[in-house]
């Protein structure tokens, strides 16, 4: 098997006095569509900020494309939770995509042809060629998602992070995304942090269960009711993951 783009061993972090992560072990290998589900708080983007080199451990270790975090951000797309500035800034949303082609540039160097058709390309495969001079504060909320989604994509990246980009959207849009990412997963290794335990189990090839300590669920097991409403803490829906020769239901969750 080829070597883990993401290694994590033992990873331990510490915020403001309190645990955050614990003794989390976890490899992705390239090719992987890895969903993250946990409860708020419990850890997710905390461990995406990890491997994005934001956030340091406090014991453990994390390699990302065999290096220390941080040293290989031009082959990690991410999307963030949140808009990372505010929307009412007077920018179309092919400005925000190219901005997905600064980690390719030197410091105050301009935008050039192939940044452009490579912007354009990113917008085409999320769908909005036809928005691309729109003010980002005229864009909906689906809209904006896929163009952040389109800026990560901008900067060619091998490795998708994505933090919840189906939060807050309508049924619609949440089905478009995920038509994207099942798109997106031919070509890239995938990280997703998600609350949509009814539906990932279509899209995924793993879920990891994050609460503090990580669980991982392997292809072939359905995600139990029992263990979710343990994860979440209150009734949730059963995660159907995979599992096409009989159902083994992982009965021995961990979790805080
Ligand atoms: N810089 C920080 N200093 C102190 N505590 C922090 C810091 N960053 C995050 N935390 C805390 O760490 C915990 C985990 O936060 P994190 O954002 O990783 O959770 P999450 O699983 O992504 O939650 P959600 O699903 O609500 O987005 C939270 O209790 C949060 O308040």
């Amino acid at each position: 098997m080829s070597e883990p783009l993401i290694v994590c061993e033992q990873l331990c972090v510490n915020l403001g006095g309190a645990k955050i992560l614990q003794g989390l072990s976890l490899s992705v290998y390239e090719g992987d569509f890895l969903a993250v589900l946990g409860p708020n708080g419990g850890g997710k983007t905390t461990l995406l900020k990890v491997i994005l080199g934001l956030v340091k451990p406090t014991t453990g270790t994390v390699r990302v494309f065999g290096k220390e975090p941080g040293y290989a951000s031009r082959r990690i797309g991410y999307v963030p939770q949140r808009l990372d500035f505010d929307r009412t800034f007077p920018i179309s949303a092919m400005e925000v995509v190219l901005m997905g082609r600064l980690s390719r540039k030197r410091l105050l160097q301009r935008y050039g042809h192939e940044d452009r058709r490579k912007a354009l390309e990113a917008l085409e495969t999320t769908g909005l060629a036809e928005l691309a001079q729109r003010r980002i504060g005229a864009l909906s909320g689906g809209e904006l998602q896929r163009v952040l989604i389109a800026r990560a994509l901008a900067g060619e990246p091998e490795l998708l992070l994505l933090d919840e980009p189906t939060a807050s959207v309508d049924p619609d849009m949440k089905t478009t995304i995920y038509d994207l990412l099942d798109q997106l997963k031919k070509s890239h290794t995938i990280v997703l942090v998600t609350h949509d335990t009814g539906t990932i189990g279509r899209h995924v090839s793993r879920i990891a269960c994050l609460n503090c300590t990580l669980d991982m669920h392997e292809p072939g097991s359905t995600l139990g009711r029992s263990a979710l409403d343990k994860l979440y803490g209150y009734p949730v829906d059963v995660v159907e993951h995979r599992a096409p020769q009989g159902h083994a239901t992982h009965q021995n969750h961990r979790h805080a």
